[in-house]
């Protein structure tokens, strides 16, 4: 299957700076979209609660900073980068009563318009620009001149011109500067969820855990089994990052790859591949949605308890202690959010 990816060239930036943009929520995502549309000439203001503590953060950099529905009401352009459990709230409190014709309403994850939780009429544009990769990073990259990979979609086209304003608006935050590929809300949101669950997120922090707890429990310091299996897989990653695996591989000793080619399956066994295809498929079947929505008008008492736990891990104590004495590593992850 081919995808269609974009570039800068195929981007036209004079659109978005056409539109008057509300950005909804000023956290990982927003503060990047919102400092880095304004520095692509692009008008935008900010949506956030009387009380929201996000709201000095926006002033601080000098945007403007208004209601949720007044954000709404001026702009012909509202991306919502709130929580996704508190999306479907604002999206019927403060955005549809201030919806007009030809309007846009974008997302920056799928989740809402696949699950059903919100349902745009049919006079706006429903699109997507998804960034692959954390907002404070999106943000770095933008000012250090490069860009992180974006993903757009378009839901609804009710003007025939959804698709050019996404890419358009990918450009201001500067995806297509690293490609920005076309898919569905439906696809973003399930390779999504998967990658940060199995990979990225729960994959990645379930095998540091266990590791440092192996190597703890059988005696070895906390300090070198920190540095071990935490501090180095971002050096590894790194390569992989730069040029596959296959780099990373070309780097090590080979005494490191043939224990990477022969333990490594050993670790990821098929039964972790079966558990990894039972979560896709609860992603594919609304299950892990409606827990997940369900866990958080409950007040998140299971996510407390868990991640609680999470910041209570002993690789968290001895890992603080290590990055104090690296200054170049313990760096504030943008200095405006
Ligand atoms: N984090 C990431 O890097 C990525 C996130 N996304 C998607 O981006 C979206 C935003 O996620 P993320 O940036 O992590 O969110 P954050 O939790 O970092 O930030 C949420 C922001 O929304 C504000 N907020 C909370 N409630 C409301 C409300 N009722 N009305 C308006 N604003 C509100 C918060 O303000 P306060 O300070 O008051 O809490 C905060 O500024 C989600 O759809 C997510 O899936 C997509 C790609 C990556
Ligand atoms: C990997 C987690 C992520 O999907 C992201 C930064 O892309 C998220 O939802 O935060
Ligand atoms: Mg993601
Ligand atoms: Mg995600």
């Amino acid at each position: 299957m081919t995808v269609e990816t974009f570039y800068d060239d195929d981007a036209d930036l004079g659109i978005i700076q056409g539109r008057k943009v509300a950005v909804i929520g000023y956290g990982s995502q927003g503060h990047a979209h919102a400092l880095s549309l304004r520095d692509s000439g692009v008008d935008v203001r900010i949506g956030l609660p009387e009380g929201s503590k996000s709201r000095a953060k926006a002033e601080e950099e000098g945007l403007r900073v208004l209601t949720p529905a007044e954000a709404s009401a001026e702009a012909d352009l509202i991306m919502i980068l709130a929580p996704d459990t508190k999306q479907r709230k604002i999206y019927a409190d403060d955005i549809a009563p201030n919806l007009k014709d030809g309007d846009a309403i974008f997302f920056g994850h799928g989740f809402n318009i696949r699950y059903g939780l919100i349902t745009p009429p049919s006079n706006v544009d429903v699109a997507m620009v998804a960034p692959k990769g954390p907002g404070h990073l999106v943000r770095r990259q933008f000012v250090d001149g490069k860009g992180v990979p974006c993903l757009i979609a378009v839901e609804q086209d009710a003007t025939g011109g959804a698709q050019a304003l996404a890419l358009s608006y990918a450009k201001g935050i500067g995806g297509s500067r690293a490609g920005v590929i076309k898919t569905t809300f439906k696809e973003e949101t399930e390779t999504d969820l998967f990658g940060e669950q199995a990979v990225l997120c729960g994959g990645a922090s379930a095998l540091v855990q266990t590791g440092f707890e192996v190597l703890t429990e059988a005696g070895y310091a906390p300090e070198i089994a920190y540095f071990e299996v935490l501090h180095e897989l971002k050096l590894i990653v790194d390569l992989m990052y730069e040029g596959g695996i296959a780099k990373m591989r070309y780097s090590i000793s080979d005494t490191a790859e043939y224990g990477d080619l022969t333990r490594g399956p050993r670790v990821i066994t098929p039964s972790v591949k079966e558990e990894m295809k039972k979560i896709l498929g609860e992603i594919q079947d609304g299950t892990f949605a409606t827990e997940w929505v369900n866990e958080d008008e409950a007040g998140r008492p299971n996510f407390t308890k868990l991640q609680q736990e999470g910041e209570a891990h002993p690789i968290e104590q001895v890992g603080k202690k290590l990055r104090g004495l690296m200054s170049w590593v313990d760096r504030p992850i943008t200095e405006t959010a």
